[in-house]
């Protein structure tokens, strides 16, 4: 049997833009817009037309471009509000008017300072109103979440008779926890008459991080419209997430009754576009969209799914938009994960034993950097270990001055095979100048990739700890070097790196 259709509502470009700092041009929304038909949303809020002139052209715009998805436009219970949302909405091919009211006993006595029956008035006249123009209307009782189910009850039954076809029953601050939720749901669609004319919707907040559990509850208890935005943006802590959602309702399909039309495959570029848009960055653990949401670090996971992805993965990286899952190489990694590695780098490993000294070299390197890159592994592949016995270079002394309005300038005694050298050199920073003032003396020739400062210990004695990357022709090598002083660590690092490139050299020409 066919499932029933999930409504997805996507309010990313109303209440999303009610995030502080979110605001968008109308460009922007026209381009988030177009991401979202793209997906196959089925309504997209696209604004308050009679919040500003600005908003008012950004839902005309949208409503002129977008012809796949249906365009919404919120207003409050005035005629005025509304005649304005219907303009904006005239050159849609099909819109809705979103109008809404607060029904809780604290809105409707300390904010809108209106009586409970001049609520409902004021709410079937707005209905009225709105349908004189449209005919499709969704109301919504502000503050559901916290309203009485007496006068819920009441008011939805006026508005229904009005003509409303969708019922929103907003959790606006949060408050609500699952099994509530999803009652108030069941005893409307119990109570109120003509229930199953209408669609029931849910418009749930994150203030208690239960905006998507709260939904998902609803759904089950019979709403077949869910409001939610990319990323979980929204006002205060946001809505409910659509890519979780859309997710969990997909992936679990043996419990939900219903499912959407959403192509899935376009929810990490829409994720990506409404941060850009917005300069919210996306939290790595964030679920399905964040970077860390289809990727293992620890050995025994790596493990599991290179040998059974779903060992630990409930769905497919491909599905929701992204390249592939990772596997990434750090210090919890462990010899299956860092073989395939190697074998897709194409680097041939000939021996167990072998492989267990790079495994050992790698697992030094991974105490000390956060994560190790494929130029990392060509590197620990290529490179000999340089005892400080064979060590060709050896910093001897180093001084280095810095200041307000000066050039940076760097003092650097070096032993070269035994024999000191003198060197200094000026840089656009410190760490500059000493790396110049080292290749003055050791004219190596190599291109630097890679500058990094691992870690910082904590405390007065606080460690730095330096990687520096080099490359010569095919040869690639990490120099490591630690020390309290962070230029001193630099100036180690690198020399470290010159040595192990002359350990290769030599290795592969022995008459160096
Ligand atoms: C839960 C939600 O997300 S609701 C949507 C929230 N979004 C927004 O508010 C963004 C757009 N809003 C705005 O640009 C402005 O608030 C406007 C243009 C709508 C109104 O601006 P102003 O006329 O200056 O009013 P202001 O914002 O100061 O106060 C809101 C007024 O609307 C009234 N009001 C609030 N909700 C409703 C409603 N659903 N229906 C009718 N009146 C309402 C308030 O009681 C208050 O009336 P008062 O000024 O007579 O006390
Ligand atoms: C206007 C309604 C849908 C809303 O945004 C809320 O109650 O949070």
């Amino acid at each position: 049997m066919a499932k029933e259709q999930l409504i997805i509502f996507d309010t990313t470009l109303r209440d999303g833009e009610q995030s502080p700092g979110a605001s968008m041009t109308r460009e922007e929304k026209l381009r988030i817009a177009r991401q979202l038909e793209k997906m196959h949303v089925d309504i997209i809020e696209a604004g308050f037309p009679a919040a500003s002139n600005g908003d008012f052209e950004a839902v005309r715009s949208v409503a002129e471009a977008i012809k796949d998805s249906r365009i919404a436009a919120l207003c409050r219970t005035s005629d005025q509000d509304i005649s304005r949302a219907l303009e904006a909405l005239k050159p849609a091919r099909a819109g809705r008017i979103h109008t809404f009211i607060a029904t809780s006993p604290l809105h409707m006595e300390k904010k809108l300072r209106m009586a409970p029956e001049d609520v409902i008035i004021a709410a079937k006249n707005a209905v009225r109103f709105a349908r004189n123009g449209i005919d499709d209307v969704e109301f919504s009782c502000e503050d559901a979440g916290r309203s009485e189910m007496d006068f819920l009850c009441r008011i939805v039954e006026t508005v229904i008779k009005e003509g409303a076809t969708t019922i929103n029953i907003p959790d606006t601050v949060g408050y609500n926890v699952p099994r509530q939720y999803a009652d108030r749901i069941c005893q409307l669609r119990e109570r109120v008459p003509n229930s199953d004319k209408v669609i029931w919707s849910v418009h749930c907040h994150n203030d208690l991080g239960l905006a998507v559990a709260n939904s998902l509850a609803a759904v089950i208890a019979g709403a077949r419209q869910v409001e939610c935005t990319i990323n979980g943006l929204g006002e205060r802590a946001g809505n409910a997430a659509l890519e979780e959602v859309v997710m969990a309702v997909r992936t679990r399909q043996d419990i939900f009754p219903c499912d959407t039309r959403i192509d899935a495959t376009h929810i990490v570029p829409a994720s990506k576009l409404v941060s850009s848009v917005t300069g919210f960055p996306v939290q790595p653990n964030k679920a399905i969209v964040g970077a860390n949401a289809f990727a293992h670090e620890s050995g025994i996971h790596q493990d599991g799914v290179l040998k059974h992805r779903e060992t630990y993965e409930i769905m497919r990286a491909e599905d929701v938009g992204w390249n592939t899952n990772k596997l990434v190489l750090g210090k919890h990694s462990g010899r299956t994960a860092f073989r395939a590695r190697l074998k897709e780098l194409g680097i041939e490993v000939d021996s167990e034993q072998v492989l267990n000294t790079a495994f050992t070299r790698f697992k030094e390197l991974a105490d000390k950097k956060h994560e190790i890159f494929d130029e990392d592994l060509h590197a620990l592949m290529s490179e000999d270990v340089v005892t400080p016995e064979d060590e060709y270079y050896k910093l001897v002394a180093s001084a280095f001055h810095s200041e307000t309005g000066e050039t940076p300038h760097a003092m650097i005694t070096l032993s070269a095979g035994g024999a000191e050298h003198r060197a200094e050199a000026q840089g656009s920073g410190p760490v500059d100048a000493a790396f110049k003032a080292i290749e003055s003396v050791a004219r190596s020739d190599a291109d630097l990739q890679l500058y990094s400062v691992n870690a910082i210990t904590t405390g007065t004695d606080a460690q730095g700890e330096v990687t520096v990357r080099l490359a010569k022709g095919s040869r690639i090598v990490n120099g490591l070097g630690a020390d309290t002083d962070i230029i001193v660590a630099s100036a180690r690092a690198y020399i470290n790196a010159l040595n192990k490139l002359r350990s290769v050299a030599e290795r592969l020409n022995p008459q160096l």
